[in-house]
């Protein structure tokens, strides 16, 4: 008799997915019974004009709001506890946040702060959510977090120069609106980093020792979708078609790693990201390929159906072969999108690798990678993408 598989879970919030769904916050709000919203975004987001029809959808159902903008890519303790401070002394009763995952992850950690009443730095590692947040609303703007549907909150704790990670299913938010239209004001080099970063989901999640039938179908449309649309989206900013499959292949990789968890590009980028406050989603193109590199003797079949999924024709092809088409795609890709990326180029020297190495080792991400690793290993993957 065959084994069966064993039990898995898979958590999602409500989603709302498709042009114009921005609009439709405040019926979301009025849901929840909300008096006074906090909104969270930053400068550029609201620039782009996305935070004025949030604040215009709420004002139509009479929805009282106070607006938080002040979250810097790669969101920081500080701004977390002073947008939680803004949340109490405003009365707010529901949080909304619209913006890439900067303003998203600022807002999920509002609301723990918020219901705990206690340091963000507290809630470091998974499952340490006791209480649970307020309503929490989330429109993504950019198409590559998809911390709109994740069980993750990373922020960045500039007193260690490190990221940290939460992970629980209690900072899934309730609503996610997610509206393709507006990442048509990403510029390029934001829309090649999200893509990236939503690529890189797709495979980890796809390898990662925690996937599994319910993830897998997500991660392998995700990579069809990205792989075959990103650089054309880039070539064609203005393209809403394009733009909903990106925004769609983003989704459908963040059900998938925020259920399967992710990999040593992660931990990896999350270290780095935190060392240099470089945006994520270069850190992740600058590691990607020597991360699968490292990773594919350990997962050799999954690997496989990774590279035919990107098209790549494996029939007949010994492993070593795969794997080495594998990664030539990969540079090919993030050159097509505009990425010639080193470490070097960032400033990054040998001397810096055993400080981010032993963060990397630290980051929940690093136990799902599919080859254990120790960090040593971590040392030589930062030196060979120097
Ligand atoms: N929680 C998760 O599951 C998860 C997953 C991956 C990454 N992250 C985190 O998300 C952060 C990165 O988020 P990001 O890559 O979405 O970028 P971001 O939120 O940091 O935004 C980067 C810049 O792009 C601008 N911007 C955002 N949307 C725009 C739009 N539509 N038009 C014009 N400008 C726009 C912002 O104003 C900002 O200046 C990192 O801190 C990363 O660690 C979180
Ligand atoms: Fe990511």
């Amino acid at each position: 008799m065959s084994a069966i598989s064993p039990l898995r879970k898979f958590v999602s919030p409500e989603i709302i997915f498709g042009a114009g769904s921005r609009h439709s916050v405040g019926n979301y709000a009025a849901t929840f019974g909300a008096r006074r919203v906090l909104v969270v975004s930053d400068p550029g987001v609201q620039a782009a004009g996305w935070v004025g029809d949030v604040l215009a959808s709420l004002d139509r159902q009479g929805i009282a709001h106070v607006l938080y903008t002040a979250v810097s890519p790669n969101p920081r303790v500080e701004e977390v506890m002073a947008g939680a401070e803004l949340y109490r002394a405003s009365a707010c009763d529901v949080i909304v946040a619209v913006g890439g995952g900067s303003p998203m992850d600022c807002a999920k950690g509002i609301g723990i702060v918020a219901a705990h009443g206690r340091c963000i730095l507290e809630f470091e590692g998974v499952d340490t959510i006791r209480v649970p947040s307020p309503p929490l609303i989330l429109i993504p703007t950019t198409a590559g977090t998809s911390a709109d549907v994740s069980q993750f909150v990373i922020i960045s704790n500039q007193t260690e120069r490190m990221k940290f990670s939460i992970v629980s299913k209690a900072v899934v938010p309730d609503v996610s609106l997610i509206d393709p239209e507006t990442t048509v004001s990403m510029d390029p080099f934001l829309s090649a980093c999200t893509g990236i970063d939503a690529l890189v989901h797709a495979i980890e999640a796809f390898v990662s020792t925690g996937s599994g039938p319910l993830t897998d179908p997500h991660a392998l449309e995700a990579m069809r979708l990205i792989n075959g649309n990103l650089v054309q989206m880039i070539a064609n900013p203005q393209d809403i078609a394009l733009r909903e499959k990106i925004m769609l292949g983003s989704m459908q990789a963040g059900l998938a790693f925020s259920n399967a968890i992710l990999g040593a590009v992660h931990a990896m980028s999350h270290s780095l990201g935190g060392y240099l406050d470089l945006p994520h989603g270069l850190c992740n193109a600058a590691l990607v390929e020597h991360v699968v590199a490292f990773n594919f003797d350990a997962a050799p079949e999954r690997f496989r159906i990774v590279a035919e999924t990107f098209g790549i024709d494996c029939r007949g092809l010994p492993s070593a072969q795969v794997r080495s088409r594998l990664v030539e795609h990969l540079v090919a890709f993030k050159r097509a999108v505009g990425f010639e990326e080193t470490l070097k180029l960032h400033g990054v020297g040998s001397s810096d690798i055993p400080f981010l190495s032993q963060h990397a080792m630290q980051d929940p991400c690093i136990l799902t990678n599919p080859r254990q690793s120790t960090q040593r290993d971590v040392e030589v993957v930062y030196g060979e993408a120097l």
